[in-house]
């Protein structure tokens, strides 16, 4: 086998971090793990079939061992006991890096997932940015405004907890035979190659957020990476530590098995609420009325499924000595509108809250001005604890079918959440071409997660026939095609730049068009896959 690159990026240090060394690292977890990664996704399909001609999704009985048995996940590393507070945020560009860092989280979420665009670029830089970090070297100035960023050094800096690519996505700059090679290897093996043994010495360690399985082989899989990753490198076993994110609707019902599997690594689960609505809608996006969701803005963490998958999620975490995350909110305060962050605040305050009082060990939150909100609610709850984990629910039971009790989610579909969910798709799409995966929309944080719901919500209201509430119009092809070209029409005019528009809202609105169509051939896995082939474009920037 070999491997090769498609080019060295415009990063200080890339010769560095693409070293021989480096990418021999990749080549043998490329040489190890990629066909059993190519299997599993190909599964996902054939039981996403399965389970939406069921219309329904059940506990595996092959399983009940692992649910009944009695074991424990290993005990959490001194550095991540408390994680009452994560900011979550990409890794490039730097500056983001180190307003986390310095931000009073316990924890930072490093994003090269739902918050990062995956150019060559911003992955090299994020592992740049993420090694300085971990030598305690990591500096910026901002060309634009002249602001110098450094490490804080007059009180703790955050746990870094690096977020991979999903298992999905493929790093076409990485070439082993000529094919490409897996995202999420190239995110995890240059983070652990250059950085994991330095941030063990330095009392922190390799530790990751593991997003989007859909299947405890999944979580196996990244278990024997971890056990070969640390042997190769002569890294004690049991020195990563995992975080998992339960954010598709067939992990709900292996929340245990996904601890098992990792229980020598795992940290935790967190509760991915954007993902998992967006999941929800893809797994049953044509079977019937019983799964049509509100509109987005609709549908709350109160609604009678949202309760029942982070009320299990708690209770299995604590059962097993794990951590239970809670997810994000998406409000975010605005420095120039004080009434939009008072708003944020109160929204995230209800949110974390909640979190909380349900055994929640900690929270994220997306944007710096969130953290002492989050931050007190916790302190309130934990009082001298570092967590809540002696917190047992065995109260709780929760059966299938209120995890998939959709109906019950109050709302309507109306055409004015059609309108605002291709405005918010097509803008979201043009901002990842041109760099950057995360951005605020009318005061809402908008990620690869949250536009996911945006464009699949309308290919399974076309596909149902769905009748919007507001103006009595069954919502069709034509009439989304009327909204969109409208709703594109609309950005034009607020970009007001043709050129920056023709270099990325015309790729992105092209792209949208085709997703939301309501035809089984247009029903992409994941809409980054096509933005992902667009950012080969010439006209689409590399950074
Ligand atoms: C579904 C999920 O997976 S959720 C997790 C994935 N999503 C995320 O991580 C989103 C994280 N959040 C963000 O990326 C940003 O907050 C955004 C894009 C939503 C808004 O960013 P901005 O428009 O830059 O916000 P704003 O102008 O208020 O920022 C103020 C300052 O805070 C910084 N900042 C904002 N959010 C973050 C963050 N999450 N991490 C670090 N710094 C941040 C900005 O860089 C800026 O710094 P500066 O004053 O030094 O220039
Ligand atoms: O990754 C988190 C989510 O909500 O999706
Ligand atoms: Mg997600």
């Amino acid at each position: 086998m070999s491997i090769s690159i498609t080019s060295i990026p415009d990063v200080a240090d890339a010769q560095q971090i693409l070293s021989d060394d480096a990418l021999a690292f990749i080549q043998k977890l490329h040489e190890k793990f990629a066909g059993t990664r190519n299997e599993l996704i190909a599964a996902r399909s054939v039981r996403r079939q399965e389970f939406s001609d069921a219309k329904a999704i059940d506990f595996d009985p092959r399983t009940e061992a692992v649910r009944t048995g009695d074991w424990k996940v290993a005990e959490a590393p001194e550095a991540l006991r408390d994680r009452r507070v994560e900011i979550t945020g990409p890794a490039s560009p730097a500056k983001m890096a180190i307003n986390a860092l310095n931000s009073g989280a316990k924890v930072w979420l490093a994003d090269l997932e739902d918050a990062s665009t995956p150019s060559w670029f911003n992955v090299i830089d994020a592992i740049s940015n993420l090694s300085a970090a971990a030598r305690g070297t990591l500096a910026f100035t901002d060309e634009k405004t002249g602001k110098s960023y450094a490490l804080r050094t007059d009180a703790p800096r955050a746990v870094v907890v690096v977020r991979p690519r999903g298992w999905h996505l493929p790093e076409n700059n990485v070439l082993i035979n000529g094919e490409p090679a897996v995202g999420a290897l190239v995110d995890f093996g240059l983070h652990f190659f250059h950085n994991a043994k330095v941030l063990t010495e330095s009392g922190q360690g390799p530790f990751y957020y593991l997003p989007k399985m859909e299947h405890y082989l999944e979580a196996r899989l990244w278990n024997e990476i971890f056990t070969f990753a640390q042997a190769e490198l002569g890294i004690a076993h049991g020195t990563v530590r995992a975080t998992m994110l339960i954010e598709t609707i067939p992990a709900a019902f292996q929340m245990e098995e996904f601890l098992y599997e990792l229980r020598e690594h795992a940290s935790g689960l967190n509760a991915g609420r954007w993902d998992y609505l967006f999941s929800i809608i893809k797994t049953f996006r044509e079977a019937g009325d019983a799964f049509i969701m509100p509109d987005r803005s609709a549908v709350s963490m109160t609604a009678p499924m949202m309760r029942a998958y982070t009320e299990l999620l708690v209770k299995t975490c604590h059962k097993r000595g794990a951590f239970a995350m809670g997810g994000m909110a998406a409000f975010i305060p605005n420095r120039r509108e004080p009434e939009v962050t008072a708003a944020a605040f109160e929204k995230v305050r209800d949110d974390k809250s909640r979190e909380a009082n349900d055994g929640f060990d900690g929270s994220w939150v997306a944007h710096p001005d969130l953290v002492d909100i989050c931050k007190e609610i916790f302190d309130a709850k934990l009082g001298e604890k570092p967590n809540q984990i002696d917190r047992q629910r065995p109260e709780v039971e929760v059966t299938a079918a209120q995890l998939l009790d959709v109906a019950s989610a109050p709302g309507d579909v109306t055409e004015a959440g059609v309108r605002a969910n291709l405005y918010v798709a097509v803008n979201y799409v043009a901002v990842w071409l041109s760099g950057n995966g995360a951005v605020a929309i009318h005061n809402l944080m908008e990620d690869a997660a949250t536009a996911e719901i945006s464009r699949s919500q309308i290919w399974q209201q076309i596909r149902n026939q769905v009748v919007a509430a507001d103006t009595g119009n069954t919502i069709t092809a034509e009439l989304v095609s009327k909204i969109l070209d409208e709703e594109v029409e609309r950005l034009r005019g607020e970009v007001n730049n043709e050129e920056h528009f023709k270099a990325y809202y015309e790729p992105a609105a092209g792209l949208i068009a085709t997703l939301t169509s309501g035809k089984d051939e247009d029903f992409a896995d994941f809409l980054t896959t096509g933005a992902y082939e667009l950012l080969e474009k010439e006209y689409v920037s590399k950074s």
